[in-house]
């Protein structure tokens, strides 16, 4: 039987990448640094989905096992393994590529042959960035031999999963609808076979259009959510000013989309008439924290929230809902998220104005700076 490893047994692992894995009949061995999970998923084996929309339903995924990712058996679960896959969060990256290193050194040892490793992460380019990260590990023969068997593929990664309180700490609550994108020219050897596992050429465009729209949106949802004093995304995304602000950014998002890609514009615009309807799925808890959780990767250049602006900035777009969601990103002030204690550190230290510079690269003085600053100065948490 083929052997999977999937790096994370969170959310997307169990919920998503690892599900569909198992479909395919691979066995999945989750690689996790939580050992209860590892634990209970060497005991039972198995676990339920519980599909959590307008059609409810469950599905059992069997053939499953785990491995502590730190442990002394990850290297080679690696060796052996005929795919990777990651859903760890894009900081993680670099801390599981020395153990995916040593799996590639292991196979190079061992005359294995091809491995395709898919870093199934909300960012762009995520497998490209944990290939670079895996090469500073690897030893000159241990390169050649990457470059020749390990292919790295980009993919877009898409499902609504939120954390799940079920009796069993394995089952996971998820959205009906997904979608798995994968960029095929960089898999090595035979493709996979992975039923709901898509294939492009040309990737940068699924995942600029998954990013810059359900997660720009929903993240404008979380932090309006947020400072209006919300808890959930449901709650926030049928508020009517909320939800204004938020399709207006998604379409100006979408425009410059539209722009870049060569997009279909009707069919674009019912792409996010499907997201706002995701969003206000009623049979999902969703949290705006979780939603909002890290704000300063989300506010980076390349992120959902800059990234769109930038891209309406340079084909002459209009873009203010997407700047007045940035500035609700500075109004998020979550104790519980390192990164949320850090941004608000620095507003305090520094004023707005240059956290604003520093987090998005906008310029003091530039109209948009302004209109930020602006935005954030007439708002506040509820
Ligand atoms: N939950 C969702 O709806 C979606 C999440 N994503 C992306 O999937 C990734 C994972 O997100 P979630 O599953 O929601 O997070 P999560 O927090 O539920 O799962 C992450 C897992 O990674 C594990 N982990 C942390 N450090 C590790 C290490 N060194 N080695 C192995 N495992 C480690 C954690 O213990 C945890 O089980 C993120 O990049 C997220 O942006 C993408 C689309 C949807
Ligand atoms: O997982 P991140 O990047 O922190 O962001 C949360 C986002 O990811 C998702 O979990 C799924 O794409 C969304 O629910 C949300 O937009």
């Amino acid at each position: 039987m083929k052997k999977a490893i999937q790096f994370g047994a969170g959310n997307i692992g169990r919920g998503f990448i690892g599900a569909l894995l198992s479909q395919a009949s691979y066995h999945v061995v989750f690689a996790d640094i939580n050992e209860e999970m590892i634990n209970e998923l060497n005991e039972k084996k198995s676990y339920q989905i519980h599909i959590l929309d307008l059609e409810q339903r469950q599905e059992t995924i069997s053939n499953v096992s785990g491995v502590l990712s730190n442990g002394p058996d990850i290297v080679n679960e690696v060796a052996e393994a005929d795919i990777v896959t990651t859903a760890v969060g894009p900081n993680v990256l670099k801390i599981i590529a020395s153990t995916i290193a040593k799996g590639i050194e292991a196979r190079r040892e061992a005359g294995r042959g091809v491995l395709n490793i898919i870093a199934c992460e909300n960012m762009v380019g995520g497998s490209k960035h944990l290939e670079e990260q895996v090469y500073t590990h690897l030893s000159e023969a241990g390169k050649a031999y990457a470059e020749e068997n390990v292919g790295f593929a980009n993919c877009s990664v898409d499902r609504i999963v939120p954390p799940y309180q079920g009796e069993n700490m394995l089952d996971v609550g998820v959205e009906s609808f997904y979608e798995w994108i994968v960029e095929e020219p960089s898999l090595k050897g035979e493709v996979p076979q992975i039923p709901g596992m898509k294939l492009t050429d040309n990737l940068l465009a699924y995942v600029q259009r998954k990013l810059f729209t359900l997660n720009t949106g929903h993240a404008i949802t979380a932090y309006l959510g947020y400072l209006a004093g919300m808890e959930t995304i449901e709650e926030a995304i049928n508020n009517d000013e909320i939800r204004a602000v938020v399709r207006q950014a998604m379409e100006e998002s979408g425009d410059a989309l539209i722009k870049k890609h060569g997009f279909d514009k009707e069919e674009h615009y019912k792409y996010i008439d499907k997201i706002e309807k995701r969003f206000k799925n009623p049979y999902i808890r969703d949290e705006v924290i979780r939603v909002g959780r890290e704000p300063l990767r989300k506010l980076g250049p390349a992120d959902r929230l800059v990234g769109p602006a930038n891209m309406a900035i340079q084909y002459g777009l209009g873009h203010v809902a997407l700047l007045k969601g940035i500035a609700a990103a500075f109004h998020y002030d979550n104790p519980q998220d390192p990164q949320s204690k850090e941004l608000q550190e620095q507003i305090a230290q520094n004023g707005i104005e240059a956290a604003v510079s520093s987090v998005t690269g906008f310029t003091d003085g530039s109209e948009d700076h302004r209109i930020i600053c602006e935005e954030y100065a007439k708002t506040s948490k509820a």
